[in-house]
């Protein structure tokens, strides 16, 4: 008998799932023996339906298809944290199977719905949540299972790795990269979520949780996001040697994880300096199987539906097969999440501050008695009328310093003039 599915969310990524399914229910029989059935479609919109060919399986209400008790697995992908809460919960109470690649409500309340799913005793399988099409829960939960992780980093978000690829090799402003991130599929409903770097931030959470096997949520981590960025941090970042990135980190340290999103200055020699465009790049380091790295695209209809169908086979396998769920929560862990304060780097700062003598030595007072050693302070253009850039270069400092410097620079009066530029430098 085929497994019915039903879909909730027919967008991008709901969309890419139609395309897989109708391109290829025939091979997952004949390859696999999974026989597939796309029961019920979900969304605010019936165009969206009736442009991949299935309008006839429309509905606008998702009870229609949690409360179907034809359908065993529902397929998330509405997004954000209320409605598809809703949707997640309630299927996995009415018994059924959930994918979904919904990373912020994994990150926000991943507990209660893993808990939700073994309750029930149903699968929830999320890998479409992080690194798109790259398979990196599902190695973290079984290939990797062997070793104590020790690190997670890397490129998680497609939206700002692609922007940040066009500003720098085509010369595109933030506002044009952005729409074309948008354009393709990349960015989220509300892209705050990309280039603030919270959708990275949830990513990491997500993936530190399972590789520590210690819950972190989204608001454990702290993030910077790439707002602030502009053509002439790029610039700067090209003439040091560097390439600036969007990174995602975790590190299990002795005393707790490490855990942040911020942009980044790496080496042009650095191993992730060449992830561009819509690529991500996850670095996974384990006691004994030492480095790895999971490269792939990380965003877009494809990408993001290829994760999505390979859970809903894996899934629909297990409902054939009558096997029991495999993986539930294993944050059997409590670690502490260490505070950014003692945090030890150099740092890139630009500041635009007001065209004048003077500022450079108040500016250069206020890194002085911050104990904040300057390697140098250049002054690159000006940005507009009586304004210019001030990009200042640290030896490595604490980043408590930093903040209490940033703080009293920001209270000069009639010194900075915009919130400046911080990006953290990695040797
Ligand atoms: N776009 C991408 O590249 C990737 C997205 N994701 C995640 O996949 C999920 C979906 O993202 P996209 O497809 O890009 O979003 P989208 O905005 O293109 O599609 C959202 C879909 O949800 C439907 N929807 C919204 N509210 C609804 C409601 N109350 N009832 C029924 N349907 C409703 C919309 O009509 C639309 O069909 C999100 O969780 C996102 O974070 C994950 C990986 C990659
Ligand atoms: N908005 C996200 C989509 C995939 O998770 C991104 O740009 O990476
Ligand atoms: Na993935």
């Amino acid at each position: 008998m085929a497994v019915k599915i039903g879909l909730v969310g027919t967008g991008t990524v709901g969309g890419g799932c139609i395309d897989i399914i109708q391109k290829h229910k025939d091979d997952f029989l004949r390859h696999f023996g999974v026989d597939i059935e796309l029961a019920r479609v979900c969304s605010l919109s019936p165009a969206e339906a009736e442009a991949h060919g299935v309008g006839h399986l429309f509905t606008d209400n998702f009870n229609n298809i949690i409360n179907d008790p034809e359908i065993d697995i529902v397929v998330e992908l509405i997004g954000g944290t209320t409605i598809a809460r809703t949707v997640v919960t309630g299927a996995l109470a009415a018994g059924k199977n959930v994918v979904t690649a919904n990373k912020a409500l994994m990150a926000t309340h991943g507990k209660e719905v893993m808990e939700a799913a073994e309750a029930a005793g149903k699968e929830l399988a999320f890998e479409a949540s992080v690194g798109g099409g790259i398979p990196i829960i599902d190695p973290l939960k079984h290939s990797l299972i062997a070793n104590e992780i020790t690190s997670v980093m890397g490129i998680v978000n497609g939206t700002t790795n692609y922007m940040l690829t066009r500003m720098a090799d085509n010369g595109l402003s933030y506002e044009d990269a952005l729409h074309e991130a948008q354009q393709k599929g990349f960015a989220e409903a509300d892209p705050t979520a990309d280039v603030g770097g919270f959708d990275a931030a949830a990513k990491i959470a997500i993936l530190a949780s399972i590789a520590f096997n210690s819950r972190v949520t989204l608001d454990d981590v702290f993030t910077d996001g790439i707002t602030n960025i502009s053509p002439v941090d790029i610039e700067a970042a090209r003439d040091m040697g560097y390439v600036i990135k969007l990174l995602a980190i975790a590190h299990r340290r002795e005393d707790g994880v490490d855990v942040r999103v911020h942009p980044t200055m790496i080496p042009t020699n650095h191993q992730l300096a060449t992830v561009n465009g819509v690529f991500n790049a996850i670095y996974v380091v384990g006691d004994f199987v030492g480095e790895t790295m999971f490269f792939g695209e990380g965003a877009g209809a494809g990408a993001a539906a290829s994760a999505v169908m390979g859970d809903v086979l894996e899934v629909a396998r297990h409902i054939q097969q009558g096997v029991a769920p495999i993986v539930g929560c294993t944050c059997t862990d409590d670690l502490p999440i260490l505070p950014m304060d003692e945090l030890v780097m150099r740092y890139y700062l630009r500041f635009s501050v007001t065209d004048r003598p003077g500022v450079l030595e108040t500016m250069a007072g206020v890194f002085a008695r911050h104990n904040i050693s300057v390697k140098s302070i250049v002054q690159r253009g000006r940005s507009g009328a009586e304004r210019v850039d001030q990009v200042v270069v640290t030896h490595r400092c604490r980043e408590r310093d930093i903040r209490e410097a940033l703080e009293e620079a920001l209270a000069l009066d009639n010194v900075v003039l915009d919130t400046p530029s911080v990006i953290r430098v990695e040797e």
